[in-house]
């Protein structure tokens, strides 16, 4: 069957685009079809001051292709010890999009990140004055939880507290993966939002060791069981405004996947779109697909939607294209594949 539509040109809520070498090769893949990305800001050093946001926005434009409309939208790494004069600053010039909280220690570069969650409190503070959303990585650290119990434990012990404390702060929760996570968002008042990755929609735990472990379906959080990878492609294409895309393409080179202490992230940019245009069909919600990847993240975000469109047509399985991405001197990135064929592509953007 041949089936086109078209949707107004999406935004990545949820995007890494590293540095260096690694920059220069994804940063052309995402400007080619997202129009905006919430740019993380996990470096190595972290991206701590609007000093070093503005540089490493300069080296973002320095890596799109000269007619590219690409907007980054940047986001500052909360540490204990951010100024929350810089908040402040960032919000009135407009350079800050949003903060992001990383427990330290949960994910990929998050040594820097908090330990003692009342030593941020005047940050905190501040955000909510400003309305800049804080950004969680919503999984405790405690290594006596189990890894998959994780994220449920943070609302409990961490999310529920901090927006009791900060009712009026505006708090997205990234890369959900449970149905606690999804039940909790969609309870919530209109100041807790989500982002849900493509993966996540797609493979659940089980995925991740068919026929051997597979270090391309490994990110954090991990993918749960299938109920859970249910609960989220309901939320997903339930039309609720709170659920949003954030791709977490976070490349890493595929010596550092392949190995006997793999890193975790998934390199999804390439196929993002047509991953979740598949799962929407799937599900029987197409007509929900331009909420989820283009209206609900402004309006969370209090942004204009985009004014283009982009146009995406059903094919046969075999056309569509996987190509690993070259990051440079450096080496290659495995770009998330699922394990059926992807039926969607993207014939105009
Ligand atoms: N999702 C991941 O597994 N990894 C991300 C960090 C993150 O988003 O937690 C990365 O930077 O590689
Ligand atoms: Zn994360
Ligand atoms: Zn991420």
């Amino acid at each position: 069957m041949t089936a086109e539509i078209e949707i107004i040109r999406p935004d990545d809520w949820h995007l890494h685009l590293r540095d260096g070498a690694m920059l220069a090769a994804v940063a052309p893949v995402s400007a080619a079809l997202f129009s905006r990305a919430i740019v993380m800001p996990n470096l190595v050093p972290p991206v701590r001051t609007l000093e070093d946001l503005r540089a490493y926005r300069g080296r973002i434009a320095a890596a799109l292709p000269k007619a590219s409309r690409f907007r980054p939208l940047m986001t500052l790494y909360l540490t204990e010890t951010t100024d929350p004069a810089e908040i402040a600053r960032g919000a009135a010039s407009g350079d800050l999009t949003a903060v992001k909280l990383y427990p330290a220690g949960a994910t990929t570069n998050s040594d820097a990140g908090v330990k003692d969650f009342s030593r941020v409190h005047a940050v905190l503070e501040k955000m909510q004055e400003a309305g800049v959303p804080l950004l969680v990585h919503g999984e405790v650290t405690d290594p006596e939880v189990d890894i998959f119990d994780r994220e449920a434990v943070f609302i409990d012990r961490v999310l529920e507290p901090l927006r009791r404390d900060f009712p009026g702060l505006r708090v997205v929760m990234e890369h959900i993966t449970t149905k606690e996570g999804a039940a909790y968002v969609g309870e919530a008042d209109g100041n807790l939002a989500a982002t849900i990755t493509p993966q996540h929609l797609i493979i659940n735990r089980t995925d991740i060791f068919k026929g051997g472990i597979r270090p391309h379906f490994y990110c954090l959080p991990i993918a749960k069981r299938e109920d859970h990878r249910q609960a989220l492609r309901k939320a997903a294409t339930s039309g609720s405004a709170k659920f949003f895309l954030g791709t977490d393409s976070a490349p890493h080179l595929s010596a550092l996947k392949e190995c006997a202490c793999g890193c975790a992230g998934i390199f999804n940019a390439p196929v993002a779109i047509p991953c979740v245009a598949q799962v929407f069909d799937e599900e029987g919600a197409l007509d929900k697909l331009e909420a989820f990847t283009s209206t609900n993240g402004p309006g969370f975000y209090r942004l204009p939607v985009n004014e283009e469109t982009i146009t995406l047509r059903k094919v046969a399985p075999d056309e569509a294209i996987f190509c690993p991405v070259d990051a440079g001197e450096d080496g290659r990135v495995v770009v998330f594949r699922p394990d059926r064929p992807l039926e969607w592509s993207i014939v105009a953007a």
